[in-house]
């Protein structure tokens, strides 16, 4: 069953047609990623999966329900490209207030917010301020914030910009054991052996989706012995025959 319907989404904003009729499935369970170059329209694609921003055109459905859903938006942990978090107050203050918004009930705050910091790794610094956390500390602090209500569909900005290799392993673990307790991951990003690591790819360029498949899939019909190489196949010869792009 799909997850996450998109259905010839058109998105514009004045006269630049930034999304270009993309329709695309995401089954739940997945770890999908979507990828492409600064500008192709990812961030824009996912605003209006969640519901943030409205299409010009076509629709977004979620679990049968066309976004926006108050309900769905509180099965969903979003981490955007920039924190919002309150460099004033400590990691611990800002991950009790993220579960207090999400309604997680005050006798199991403190536990989730202990449990959820020691996922990120950021167990030793819950009590200093956010305003002296470097900027891999911040997009962890992120992180924590949006998986702090055990959400059904976790979508990820480029979520390990700025963030060292041995971190980013260390997220992709947790990622993959979130994909085992049942959440469906979308992530967006430019790294390509992040892109691997997704059981299925979208490429987007210039608002449309050139290719899409499982990351094998894509380098075998395109010939290609690195993924980087397929991208850069699609890019230049456009759709792909190894997706199911319609
Ligand atoms: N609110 C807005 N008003 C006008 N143009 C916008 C707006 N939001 C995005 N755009 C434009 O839409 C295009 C796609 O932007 P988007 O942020 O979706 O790209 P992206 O693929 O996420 O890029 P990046 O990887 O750099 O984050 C860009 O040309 C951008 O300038």
């Amino acid at each position: 069953m799909s997850f996450v319907q998109l259905n010839h989404i058109v998105k514009s904003f004045k006269h630049q047609e930034v999304l270009k009729d993309i329709s695309l499935e995401i089954p739940e369970g997945q770890i999908f990623g979507l990828l492409g170059p600064s500008g192709s329209g990812k961030t824009t694609l996912i605003k209006i999966m969640l519901g943030l921003l409205k299409p010009s055109d076509g629709t977004a459905v979620i679990e049968d329900t066309v976004m926006p859903s108050l309900k769905q938006m509180r099965s969903i942990g979003y981490m955007a490209q920039s924190d919002a978090l309150y460099s004033e107050l400590t990691a611990r203050e800002n991950l009790l207030f993220f579960a207090s918004i999400y309604g997680i009930r005050k006798s199991r705050r403190k536990r989730r917010v202990e449990d959820i910091a020691k996922m990120v790794d950021l167990t030793d610094h819950l009590d200093k301020k956010l305003a002296a956390f470097s900027g891999g500390m911040l997009r962890r602090m992120s992180l924590a914030a949006a998986l702090m209500h055990y959400p059904k569909l976790l979508v990820l900005d480029e979520p390990t910009v700025g963030i060292d290799p041995v971190l980013r392993a260390s997220i992709w673990k947790d990622l993959k054991n979130l994909q085992n307790q049942g959440t469906t991951i979308i992530i967006t990003t430019h790294v390509m052996d992040e892109a691997e690591k997704c059981d299925c790819l979208a490429m987007l360029r210039n608002g449309r989706i050139i290719a899409q498949g499982s990351p094998a899939e894509l380098q075998e019909a395109s010939k290609s012995s690195t993924l980087e190489e397929a991208f850069l196949y699609y890019g230049q010869h456009g759709k792909s025959a190894a997706g199911s792009v319609e």
